[in-house]
């Protein structure tokens, strides 16, 4: 049995790919005998609430036209929370040319946790003299990664970036524990991963969801003194920090250009600090942090780093920490970046 933050997660058994069309597909990735590529869909049917599903339905015809005469094309719907992260670690091995996410930022974060394997990238299938590479369809709620890299929220464009194929290495960071957590977007400590926790669970009001799980958060909200240590340097003390947030990319939150320097191509973090902050700040400066005008702000900082460790002064174990949207524990937490960890098809 795998495990993903704990978690079970079933190993996949064949079959394991659905074609989603097509005469000439015949074989599961990797055994193609053409000069074909193997795509493989993996697809949230119940992504932004259920629209994912009903969107990929419609989808499906045109992306068989546009595709179908240069790749075999494979489905796999998820059947729930981390399944994603199984199939791609399937894909990978069957020797895929690319596995897609179809889906929000949290359908992308499972794809690219299952690039991994062991704390290592998982080889691909011997017979490829190329590594599979990762794609999106944003359908999702939040579409963060999309943002980053300037891609509209349309899948027909995302279609003719899979037509074309064009492939660029991307950083990816990790995140140490019992087994290594990896993250493209942002993973963030104290108030935003808090009310990141909380907004999970309004998913059914859509981006309303953050604001309901930003209020929440705010009850009973402390900024803690925090020890980081960057680059493998000496500790350095952060006091009252509201939140600190690292980078790969620039958006959080469903739009929230958090870190508006980062970039997954740079090879190194933006990590960004509030500090001090009260609850009137974000009535005040929010349209900063949307719009990424934020570093010139009071009590806010922002530094280049390639690892940060944090921790808590006086260690409870009550400051959350979240990767890419998802809920992944307490501080501590070493934040690593993996430069051109990842191709993606862009
Ligand atoms: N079949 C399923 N049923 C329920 N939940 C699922 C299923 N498949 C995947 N999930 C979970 O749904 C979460 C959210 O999915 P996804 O990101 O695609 O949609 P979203 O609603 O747009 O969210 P986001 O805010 O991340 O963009 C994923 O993190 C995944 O764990």
């Amino acid at each position: 049995m795998l495990s993903y933050q704990g978690i079970p997660v079933m190993k996949m058994t064949k079959p394991l790919f659905i074609k989603a069309e097509q005469p000439m597909a015949t074989a599961p990735p990797g055994r193609a005998a053409s000069n074909r590529r193997d795509l493989v869909f993996v697809v949230n049917p119940k992504g932004a609430n259920g629209r994912t599903g009903e969107q990929w339905k419609m989808l499906l015809p045109y992306l068989r036209t546009r595709l179908s005469s240069e790749c075999n094309i494979y489905e796999s719907l998820t059947s729930g929370p981390t399944h994603a992260i199984g199939i791609t670690r399937e894909a990978i091995r069957e020797g895929a040319d690319a596995v897609i996410a179809v889906g929000g930022d949290g359908t992308f974060h499972e794809v690219v946790n299952g690039f991994f394997w062991g704390g290592k990238a998982i080889p691909g299938h011997h017979e490829k003299l190329s590594r599979t590479a990762l794609g999106l369809i944003p359908l999702g709620t939040g579409s963060d990664f999309a943002r980053t890299m300037g891609w509209k929220n349309n899948p027909q464009d995302a279609i003719e970036r899979i037509a074309k194929g064009v492939r660029s290495r991307i950083d990816v960071g990790v995140i140490n524990g019992a087994e290594p957590h990896y993250f493209i977007n942002v993973a963030d400590i104290n108030l935003s991963a808090k009310a990141g926790y909380y907004a999970s669970r309004y998913k059914r009001f859509g981006n309303l969801c953050y604001v309901i799980g930003a209020l929440q958060a705010f009850f009973g909200h402390h900024n803690q003194d925090l020890r980081i240590k960057v680059d493998e340097g000496e500790w350095e003390l952060y006091s009252q920090v509201t939140a600190l947030c690292i980078g790969n990319a620039k958006y959080f939150g469903g739009g929230m250009k958090i870190t508006p320097n980062a970039h997954p191509t740079s090879g190194t973090f933006e990590v960004v600090t509030l500090q001090d902050f009260k609850w009137y700040d974000f009535v005040f400066k929010l349209y900063k942090l949307y719009d990424g005008t934020h570093l010139s702000v009071k009590n806010v900082s922002s530094r280049s780093v390639h690892s940060i460790e944090v921790e808590q002064i006086v260690n409870d174990g009550s400051i959350y920490v979240q990767s890419d949207g998802e809920h992944l524990g307490f501080l501590p937490r070493k934040f690593c970046i993996l430069p051109g960890a990842i191709d993606v098809i862009c």
